[in-house]
């Protein structure tokens, strides 16, 4: 049996919504996974998934941004989707770029919209 992928669901405010839908959409997927989130974010999947076990981190402007940066220098997350808002000034801008940097350096697939994230679920839910 192979282990649950690591994978690490992250959205900003305006892209929630999204992020919900994708979870709905792909439930069964994400449900294979050991799921960890930025603390709004994991909350929110959880609250509208509730069959989703999410470990949520801190906020990110909290400091939950570079949490899952940490994870993936330690190897311990595969895959990150992460809905980002191109269009609000984040105050957490460095944290949010420091995460993408992490993810690139550590070539784990990266997943920054809806579009890609529906291939990467339906690639990796393939046996
Ligand atoms: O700000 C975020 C990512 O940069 C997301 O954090 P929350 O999930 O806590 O809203």
């Amino acid at each position: 049996m192979t282990s649950p992928l690591r994978l690490a669901l992250i959205a900003h405010d305006e892209k929630k919504a999204d992020m919900v839908s994708f979870a709905i959409a792909h439930a069964d997927f994400l449900a294979a996974c050991d799921l960890v989130a930025t603390g709004t974010t994991g909350r929110r999947v959880m609250d509208e998934c509730p069959q989703l076990k999410v470990k949520c981190l801190k906020s990110g402007p909290l400091g939950g941004d570079q949490q899952i940066g940490a994870l993936i220098a330690e190897k311990k997350i595969d895959a990150v989707i992460f809905f980002v808002d191109p269009l609000t000034p984040m105050p957490h801008d460095v944290d949010v770029k420091a995460l993408m940097r992490l993810a690139i350096v550590y070539d784990i697939p990266l997943a920054l919209n809806h579009a890609t994230a529906e291939m990467l679920a339906r690639r990796l839910s393939q046996p």
